[in-house]
């Protein structure tokens, strides 16, 4: 399975731009190589631009559907849709849309963990489900950004047989060490692909890592971003090597579910 990691720097409180680059980007990623998984970054279309969230969320996410539905149906890939701001009734999400080769939506995750460090829960609510979608029949999960500093939030998909982990992000540079070796953690202790998708660019709090990494079931970094330049990540992932890494060392059996 080939995947394409969309690194983009995401316009400030701009859906329209965004709109427009994520567009282009998806069409460019198309016509480099024969892809079947596409993968974009958390809040590609409004960035943190939280305080202006209630005039600029994307109302039941209609407007990233119809884009993601229309490109994933035009190409026949998958598209894991990063995430987008998403106005629900009375709440506003942090929201993971995805979409199979045939345009339907077959997966929806809103961020559970909200970063106080950046307040996001003053402007965000938190979901309450984790999420499992089969991309092309291998079963899979999504969260988002501080969600992967909860490894037991994580497990609990792998625990039903997950085999990926897509990771949509905004990841500040002054914590890129923390990004990498979560990463890495989360694909060795789960024994699965981790596909991680960071933003670069500024806005006005932040400098973000880039950095975005495919991580194979045994630790290994298979693809990895710069840390300041948009580009698109492409890497093959087997998804095979995941069943050989898990019957060479078997934690998944050895977990004493007596004592936890
Ligand atoms: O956990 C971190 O250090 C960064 C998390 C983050 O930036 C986010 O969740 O948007």
């Amino acid at each position: 399975m080939k995947i394409a990691c969309i690194q983009v720097d995401v316009h400030f409180g701009n859906p329209d731009k965004n709109y427009e680059n994520i567009e282009n980007k998806i069409r460019d990623a198309v016509s480099k190589q024969n892809v079947d998984t596409i993968i974009l970054p958390e809040l590609w279309d409004t960035a943190y631009d939280l305080s202006r969230l209630n005039e600029i969320s994307d109302s039941n996410g209609e407007r990233a559907k119809s884009l993601l539905s229309k490109l994933s149906k035009e190409f026949a890939v998958n598209i894991i849709g990063g995430s987008i701001a998403c106005r629900e009734g009375n709440g506003i999400y942090n929201t993971s849309l995805s979409f199979n080769r045939k345009g339907e939506h077959i997966g929806t995750y809103s961020k559970a963990h909200l970063i106080t460090l950046m307040e996001e829960e003053k402007y965000i609510s938190s979901g309450k489900n984790s999420s499992m979608f089969k991309i092309d029949g291998i079963l899979s999960t999504a969260a988002i950004c501080y969600d992967i500093r909860f490894p037991e939030w994580i497990r609990a998909p792998f625990l039903k047989g997950a085999k990926i982990l897509f990771v949509p992000a905004q990841w500040p540079i002054q914590r890129q060490t923390h990004w990498r070796a979560l990463l890495m953690a989360r694909a060795i202790e789960n024994q699965c692909y981790v596909i991680a998708c960071n933003r670069v660019g500024q806005d006005p709090n932040n400098t973000f890592a880039g950095q975005s990494m495919i991580v194979d079931p045994w630790g290994d970094i298979i693809a990895q971003g710069s840390s300041g330049d948009e580009e698109i990540l492409f890497a093959d992932i087997s998804p095979e090597l995941v069943e050989e890494v898990r019957a060479k060392v078997p934690v998944f059996n050895d977990r004493r579910t007596d004592l936890y």
